[in-house]
């Protein structure tokens, strides 16, 4: 027998936010960096997430290494498969979510998918198709200022009409209140007239359980993590999961702890001002960073000494927009963020192989070049820190025990993030 559940995510952090919620509801999930080459030992695991870069590049790139992603869960028997985009729902006219969804259904032979971004314990909600965070339409939450897809309209269906060519409907919340049943036959006559995606309204746990029971047999389902919390219940109710008392068990964690970030997200810097209250923290600046090797060799001179002197240290280059401003008008917004990235995987490398083994990382890009620059291509997930981040654990070949790792998005988790992560840590 197969997994029961494949995603593919546009992003690292977003697939571990994904898994984190798989877990909590009873799933026992393997996040994989990537592709993987071939098979791996899945007996005991009942969902994987394939982590890909793909929010961002361009639309030709993100659909084929999806579809790739897509060849390979099938490979494990996916009984059903899932694209995890962000709960702001990331993306430009061009796509990616649009071009995406299309290509998964059209190797999948689905009619209809359904869009459901909403993650309403982190305040994502979406009323008559339009997003909120918080109080605030997507278009007035900050995510309009977004360097890379500044989200301008809350309104889902227009959004993605502008970037799918199947027609997109909704299915709104008075559908919903009246439960699975009634929204699965709505669904079923959206299709008969034709429409390819349906964007989900959904206020809380409830609603995002009517969809739930309503998709549990479409080959696709689409959105940010808060679906994935209400889909293992129907999986139970078909009995395609076998009870499990922990599915979040890691092993014992071990080594010295360590916090990198290279997140400039509003959490992320008031995560970083309490942690500095307490402990030792060392900043990381990309315009000296660009002026030769001395001051990265500061910031692992820094790191060695208090880590030796007990931890937890935090090495950072988060800074607030304008000196963000500064650096990308100097260096270039690329190279500012690149010379960032290239600094903090090569910290944790070093600082991994002399023994950091509990580390927490900021930012999804970061993320990214982290687990890159370790040579990571998969994580076991353990048990939530905050909603959206779990503590993960990585096999490293040069490590004996497995590296703790959480990655966290730059705008989850609460204020005491950075210390309170070791605090829950087994
Ligand atoms: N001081 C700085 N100046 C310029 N760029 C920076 C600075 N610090 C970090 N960066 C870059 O900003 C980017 C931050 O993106 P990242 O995805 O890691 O965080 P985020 O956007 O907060 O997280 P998420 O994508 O999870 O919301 C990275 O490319 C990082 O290298
Ligand atoms: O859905 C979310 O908000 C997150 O998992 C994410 O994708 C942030 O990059």
């Amino acid at each position: 027998m197969g997994i029961v559940l494949g995603a593919i995510a546009d992003d690292f952090t977003g697939a571990t936010d994904l898994a984190n919620n798989l877990v909590r509801s009873g799933m026992r999930c393997l996040q994989v960096i990537g592709v993987p080459q071939g098979p791996l030992p899945l007996e005991d695991v009942d969902a994987v997430v394939v982590a890909l870069k793909s929010r961002s590049c361009p639309v030709s790139e993100a659909v084929g290494d999806s579809l790739a992603a897509l060849d390979w869960l099938q490979g494990q028997g996916a009984r059903q498969v899932f694209f995890k985009y962000c709960s702001t729902f990331d993306s430009t006219d061009a796509g990616n979510i649009g071009p995406v969804s299309e290509a998964l259904m059209e190797r999948l032979g689905a009619a209809q998918t359904v869009m459901v971004p909403a993650f309403p314990v982190n305040g994502r909600t979406v009323y008559q198709g339009h997003l909120f965070v918080g109080d605030r339409l997507l278009n007035e939450s900050g995510m309009q200022h977004h360097p890379l897809n500044p989200m301008r309209d809350a309104d889902l269906v227009r959004v993605l009409s502008r970037q799918a060519s199947r027609p997109v409907g909704l299915a709104a919340r008075p559908v919903l209140a009246q439960g699975g049943e009634a929204t699965r036959r709505h669904l079923e006559a959206l299709r008969e007239q034709g429409i390819g995606h349906v964007i989900c309204g959904t206020l809380d746990e409830q609603d995002l359980e009517a969809i739930a029971e309503a998709v549990v047999d479409l080959p696709l389902v689409t959105g940010g993590s808060g679906l994935g919390q209400a889909l293992p219940a129907q999986y139970r109710r078909r009995d395609w999961l076998a009870e499990v008392a922990e599915p979040g068990r890691l092993a014992p964690a071990s080594g010295s702890a360590l916090v990198l970030s290279g997140s400039c997200s509003r959490a992320t810097l008031g995560q970083v001002a309490r942690f500095l209250e307490r402990h030792p923290g060392h900043v990381l600046d990309p315009l000296a960073l660009a002026e030769g090797d001395d001051h990265f060799q500061a910031a692992l001179a820094f790191a060695r000494q208090r880590l030796a002197a007990g931890g937890p240290v935090l090495v950072y280059a988060s800074a607030d927009p304008e000196r963000v401003r500064a650096a990308q008008a100097a260096l270039g917004t690329e190279r500012a963020g690149q010379l960032v990235e290239a600094a903090l995987g090569r910290l944790a490398r070093q600082l991994v192989a002399e023994g950091v083994g509990r580390l927490v990382v900021a930012g999804g890009e970061t993320s990214g070049a982290v687990v890159s620059a370790l040579g990571i291509r998969t994580l076991r997930i353990g048990d939530q820190i905050d909603p959206g981040v779990p503590w993960t654990q990585a096999p490293l070949d040069d490590r004996q025990a497995p590296l703790s790792l959480a990655l966290k998005s730059g705008n989850f988790g609460g204020p005491d993030f950075f210390t309170r992560a070791f605090e829950v840590l087994p």
